[in-house]
């Protein structure tokens, strides 16, 4: 796993921006895993400006969603699918035909899960899967002791995410689903490159488990640890809990520079 500590959210939507841009470079039609959540807005508008400047074409890029509430219309304006529509989609200017997710208002919510993971893989893989991590160290919606192993299901959130989440229900917690379906553990492991972004100090607990805890579901972020190609990539508030942060700012300030994240 390398971490990559920048100085603040804007460096490291520019940095994830520019990985992103070099993939699309080399494989035009990739697969982009997208996260929801305020985190990850720097990087979709670095990679907004880099199409608009005409540095990167995503005229063949496909969208992959992460998670997605259970029974909020489609168009609801929270539901994951309009929120990445509002805030990856428009902006990139890429149409919903490029598009893929998991359908929330399916009665069968396990077929509409499996199917959502069989599509993932019948699209080849996600090759790059962007993630933001929720205080309690979830990725995508798979809260504490979610299986290492899990596939994309339907999962009850804890009371915390829905508080955490309200401020996008206009603060009312009674709005906030309790059910969602998120892309398992598992799943998420079978992107090709995992980028993690986390902001702020309310994370530096979490990115302290996640990096330099022991594997364990009741951090389900530190399954990254899993995978070979894992990027971490947190400004100095979200590193500010970590031990070895010396160690990793020498090692990404020495790294030979074709190399990328
Ligand atoms: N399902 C999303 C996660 O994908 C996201 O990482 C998390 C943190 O959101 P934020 O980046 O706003 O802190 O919120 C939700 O739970």
């Amino acid at each position: 796993m390398e971490v990559v500590i920048v100085p603040d959210a804007e460096a490291g939507g520019e940095l994830i921006a520019e990985a992103m841009a070099k993939l699309l470079g080399r494989k035009p039609g990739a697969l982009l895993g997208v996260a929801t959540g305020s985190t990850p807005l720097p990087v979709y508008e670095a990679l907004a400006a880099k199409v608009r400047s005409g540095a990167v074409d995503v005229g063949q890029a496909r969208i992959a969603q992460l998670d997605e509430y259970v029974g909020l219309p489609a168009d609801h304006p929270e539901s994951y699918r309009s929120v990445l529509r509002r805030e990856v989609l428009e902006p990139l200017g890429i149409g919903m035909d490029q598009f893929t997710g998991p359908d929330g208002t399916a009665e069968d919510v396990q077929g509409a899960c499996e199917a959502y993971d069989k599509a993932l893989s019948d699209a080849g893989g996600v090759d790059l899967q962007l993630l933001g991590i929720g205080t309690d160290g979830h990725i995508g919606f798979n809260e504490p002791c979610s299986s290492l192993a899990s596939r994309t299901r339907i999962k009850t959130l804890t009371e915390q995410t829905r508080i955490d989440n309200a401020r996008f229900f206009g603060g009312d917690i009674g709005q906030v689903p309790h059910h969602v379906i998120t892309q398992g553990i598992g799943t998420i492991l079978e992107a090709r490159h995992l980028v993690l972004l986390a902001t702020g100090e309310g994370k530096a607990d979490a990115v302290a488990a996640t990096v330099e805890g022991p594997i364990a579901a009741v951090c389900p972020a530190s399954a990254l640890q899993l995978h070979p190609h894992a990027t971490v990539v947190v400004d100095e508030a979200a590193a500010s809990k970590l031990k070895l942060a010396d160690y990793f700012r020498h090692t990404y300030a020495n790294k030979p520079e074709w190399q990328g994240i």
